[in-house]
């Protein structure tokens, strides 16, 4: 299945990638930027994967290295939701400088807007309401303060895509949490509970979206600037799967989540509530209300808005579509 070709006229999905690149960032934000259907009005920038500073380096080094510097880039927060400044950085999965070790230079053309993420995330949902999607890969701590910048924001945006969770399935940090949701539990529990439309793509689905070596055996052979870019990191994120995963292949979390925007047939959905455990042994724990069942008591999920989670994914399409995107330089 690929994504229907974009007709005459159709206008193109203006979205922002909240990221902190991050290996399978910098693909989700390749694949974005190679994707017709898709209008990228500006990079946010978030810690998880490396430091928020060292985020935003990388999103200005992927612009300028794949000549978009027309592109904004808008740091975001530095602490979490509740200004702690020890949050984890998942060093071992994306090297130091969160692209397989290679200490990039900085970009020597461009640099962060003066605004940081929050507020730049506010005016873009202001400037185009209902129709900006949010896709966000990495802690959600630049929107929940969006949310208290602008009351509205969570129905002036279109929808934010929200790579987080482990859907009845165990988490990547420990049994319990998925890294982003583990990153910032309280930013992620008030997303998922503000009323925005959310459609969450959990590793429950991105586990089964793997890129094999042969694939990248493929995206190599291609040279085009977006795989030349990838091939190093993308050596380094093999290195850490078989190690940790003892898998011979990486799994596509962020360029799924990505694709899920783009094309949201690629992937089954539920509907239902969704809270996020913000501390405990179980702290980042995204726990799904499925409305197949009335519960008698009153829960904590009790009167909460719905937001859509990906059950299923068609992960032959999304490696194809993801693979198709980045082997070609420019359309
Ligand atoms: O802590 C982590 N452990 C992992 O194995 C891992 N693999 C990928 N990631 C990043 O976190 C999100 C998936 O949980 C994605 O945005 C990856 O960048 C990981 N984070």
């Amino acid at each position: 299945m690929a994504a229907a070709a974009m007709k005459v006229g159709e206008r193109k999905k203006k979205v922002i990638i909240d990221s902190d690149p991050g290996i399978d960032d910098a693909m989700a934000i390749l694949v974005a930027l190679r994707s017709p259907e898709l209008e990228v009005l500006g990079l946010t920038t978030t810690f998880g994967n490396v430091r928020t500073a060292v985020a935003t380096r990388n999103a200005l080094h992927l612009l300028e290295t794949v000549g978009r510097t027309d592109i904004p880039v808008a740091e975001g927060s530095h602490v979490t939701l509740k200004k702690d400044t020890k949050m984890r950085i998942a060093s071992s999965c994306h090297g130091s400088d969160g692209l397989g070790n290679q200490d990039l230079p900085p970009a020597t053309l461009t640099k962060p807007v003066d605004q940081p993420a929050a507020a730049f995330l506010v005016e873009q949902a202001n400037l185009y309401a209902g129709q900006v999607t949010v896709v966000s890969l990495g802690p959600l701590t630049n929107l929940a303060p969006a949310l208290e910048l602008d009351p509205s924001f969570p129905k002036k945006i279109g929808q934010v895509v929200v790579l987080g969770g482990a859907y009845s399935v165990n988490g990547n940090v420990n049994p319990a949490a998925e890294s982003n949701m583990f990153g910032d539990p309280d930013a992620a529990d008030k997303i998922f509970t503000c009323g925005a439309d959310v459609l969450a793509v959990g590793i429950n689905v991105t586990n089964q979206v793997i890129l094999s070596d042969a694939d990248r055996e493929k995206l190599q052979q291609s040279d085009s600037k977006y795989t030349r870019y990838l091939c190093k990191p993308l050596a380094h994120y093999f290195d850490y799967h078989r190690e940790i995963y003892f898998t011979e292949g990486v799994y596509l979390h962020d360029p799924t989540a990505l694709l899920a925007a783009v094309n949201p047939s690629l992937m089954t959905l539920a509907e239902g509530a969704v809270r996020v455990q913000t501390a405990g042994i179980t702290k980042g724990l995204t726990l799904f209300r499925s409305n197949d069942k009335r519960y008698v008591e009153m829960t904590a999920w009790t009167g909460m808005p719905t937001v859509m989670v990906a059950v299923a994914v068609d992960a032959p399409a999304v490696v194809e579509l993801m693979m198709q995107r980045l082997m070609v330089d420019d359309y």
